[in-house]
């Protein structure tokens, strides 16, 4: 049932037309690419994927420059990228990455929750929720190679996957900072804080906003493994042979059933928690500190 309405949520994205015209990236192949077996790079505009079908793993990279923010169309192509990697058998496990130096993703992306229409926000919204879910429930393994600054929704993405290895640079910064934009996180976000580090640590990290530096990310078991920057995709696969040696439905039914409560909330309260998204965003007041927050975004280069 859930995962019908996830299955009829993503077809009606990819019937949007900007989703229709989604152009496959030029194929090249490489090592990266399992070029021995000539499987070639594939992807969208924004997303990567590299295959080396010889390990059974792909890596997926986001290219959405500058910052890689989760834009409708970002989240659309990595929901396609996921699902294609998921129906195709070759695929155990994946490798969630940056192709945007020193930016892992800085999070939801402002500009679709500022100055739009209710119903934009109404769209938005399902995407973030539809991708939160299927990453959450992912059959595949899924890690994230962290390798730069992962706030708020970046930092939600990450928590999504089975492991996280972080790039130890005292810039790349990691947690739920919503409430320093004056916003709060939604339930789902605070759950999936809750699964990775507890109660209380997830208490004290969202009320503050708290950006963790990778020494204090791993401390607090935000991240499950910190490492020199140039080491984290041979960690981040290193880590993955561990997890594919295990036996896959073992493993993926285990998975579901520690997730499955937790998405199971979302998806029996979604429309609620549409109409609670969309109200709170159209406040003046909440208007206004978003476009503050962009405004001194911007402002910082001058
Ligand atoms: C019940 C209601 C629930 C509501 C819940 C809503 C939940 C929201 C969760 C979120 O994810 S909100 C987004 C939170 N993200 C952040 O706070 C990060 C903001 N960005 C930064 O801190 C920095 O940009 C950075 C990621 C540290 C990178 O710094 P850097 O110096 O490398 O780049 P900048 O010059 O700052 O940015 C370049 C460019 O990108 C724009 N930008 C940055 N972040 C975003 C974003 N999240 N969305 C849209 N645009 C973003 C920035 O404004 C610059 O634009 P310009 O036009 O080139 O000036």
């Amino acid at each position: 049932m859930a995962l019908a309405v996830g299955m009829r949520v993503l077809t009606r994205a990819l019937l949007r037309p900007w989703a229709r015209g989604l152009r496959v990236a030029p194929g090249r192949t490489g090592p990266a690419a399992g070029g021995g077996d000539g499987m070639r790079c594939f992807g969208s505009p924004r997303v990567l994927v590299e295959p080396d079908p010889a390990a059974g793993v792909a890596v997926v990279k986001m290219r959405n420059p500058p910052v890689n923010s989760l834009s409708l169309e970002f989240l659309t192509e990595l929901l396609i990228s996921l699902e294609k990697l998921e129906n195709d058998k070759t695929f155990h496990g994946i490798i969630l990455t940056s192709d945007c130096p020193g930016i892992f993703s800085a999070g939801l992306d402002l500009t679709e929750m500022c100055g739009r229409k209710p119903e934009h926000y109404v769209e938005y919204w399902k995407a973030v929720q539809e991708t939160w879910l299927r990453f959450y429930l992912s059959n595949l393994v899924v890690i994230a190679a962290i390798n730069g600054v992962s706030p708020a929704g970046g930092c939600l993405l990450s928590l999504t996957c089975d492991y996280r290895v972080l790039a130890n640079n005292p810039k790349y910064t990691i947690g739920l900072n919503e409430t320093l934009l004056g916003i709060v996180a939604p339930f789902w976000f605070k759950d999936t804080m809750v699964n990775t580090i507890g109660h209380r640590a997830t208490e004290r990290a969202l009320q503050l906003g708290l950006l963790f530096p990778p020494a204090e990310a791993l401390r607090v078991g935000v991240v499950d493994q910190v490492v020199p920057e140039d080491q984290v995709q041979s960690t981040a696969r290193s880590v993955m042979a561990q997890w594919l040696a295990i036996p896959d439905h073992a493993r993926q039914l285990t998975k579901t059933l520690m997730r499955k409560p937790t998405a199971d909330r979302l998806l029996t309260e979604r429309d609620a928690d549409i109409q609670t998204f969309v109200r709170f965003i159209c406040r003046d007041s909440v208007q206004k500190s978003l476009h503050a927050y962009l405004e001194k975004l911007k402002q910082k280069k001058g």
